[in-house]
């Protein structure tokens, strides 16, 4: 089967020295990827490499087979991203968001924003200004946005940023729901080892702008006590920065 992503010698060294360098990666459809590290570790700027958001210095990204690079509208045409902070429209309503955003795709009518706003439990606030939402709401409408034309690849980072206990078992549930029932390929960065650790399939730690290692969740937690034994020993085998 073809890869979800495929990611080759992907470099963005910013002018003071930091960033990420050669980053080389494959994500396979279904996967759900935790994309791990502390802050500062140089997983945003790999999404934003991933999402067309800024270039590399070299190497390069396919997203099912299609380069973001040369061919950028159909690398992205099955894919919803969520980088850095979830933007609304803050005078619009949540379902005035969605309404916007559903312009782009002809497929989706009234009944699939509905459809939405309930899957990210915001159906109750479809009729409030996003401005007077709380930062776990906006990160839900994003979430919402993200997957209205029901893309093939989520592109999540940070997902649980802001969210409350309840939310973040929400936006766990609605993610794994979205792996089983949609066969939705995820790739999701956070520095939460425990949510990454009941969240991920697959998980690639990040350290010092480089991917220390990639490994099942499954084996790691069978040879480890914890994600986190695991996490502490990959970086003290890779050099503390
Ligand atoms: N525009 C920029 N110019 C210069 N340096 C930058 C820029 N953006 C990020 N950096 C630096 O590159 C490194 C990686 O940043 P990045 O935002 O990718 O990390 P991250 O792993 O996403 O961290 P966090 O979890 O805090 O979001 C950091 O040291 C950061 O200071």
């Amino acid at each position: 089967m073809e890869k979800a992503i495929k990611i080759a010698g992907l470099t963005k060294i910013y002018k003071n020295g930091r960033g990420i360098s050669d980053l080389n990666l494959d994500v396979d459809q279904g996967d759900i990827f935790g994309f791990l590290g502390p802050n500062g570790a140089g997983k945003t700027t790999a999404m934003k490499m991933m999402a067309g958001l800024i270039k590399p210095d070299c190497g390069d990204v396919k997203i099912f087979g299609a380069s973001v690079l040369d061919n950028y509208v159909v690398a992205m045409k099955d894919v919803g991203c969520i980088i850095e902070t979830a933007e609304s429209y803050p005078y619009l309503t949540a379902n005035e968001n969605l309404k916007l955003y559903a312009r782009f795709y002809p497929g989706v009518d009234q009944n699939r924003i509905d459809e939405c706003l309930e899957i990210t439990g915001l159906i109750k606030y479809k009729n409030e200004k996003s401005e007077k939402f709380s930062l776990g709401m906006k990160q839900r409408l994003g979430v919402a946005a993200a997957i209205l034309s029901k893309p093939k690849l989520l592109i999540l980072d940070e997902p649980l940023n802001g969210l409350d206990v309840e939310g973040m078992l929400d936006m766990r549930a609605l993610i794994k729901r979205l792996a089983q029932e949609d066969g939705t390929t995820f790739f999701i960065s956070s520095h939460l080892i425990h949510d990454v650790e009941l969240t991920c399939t697959r998980i690639g730690v990040v350290y010092g702008g480089k991917l220390v290692n990639v490994e099942y969740t499954k084996n790691i937690l069978s040879d480890y006590a914890s994600l986190e034994n695991y996490f502490v020993s990959e970086v003290d085998r890779n050099g503390r920065v």
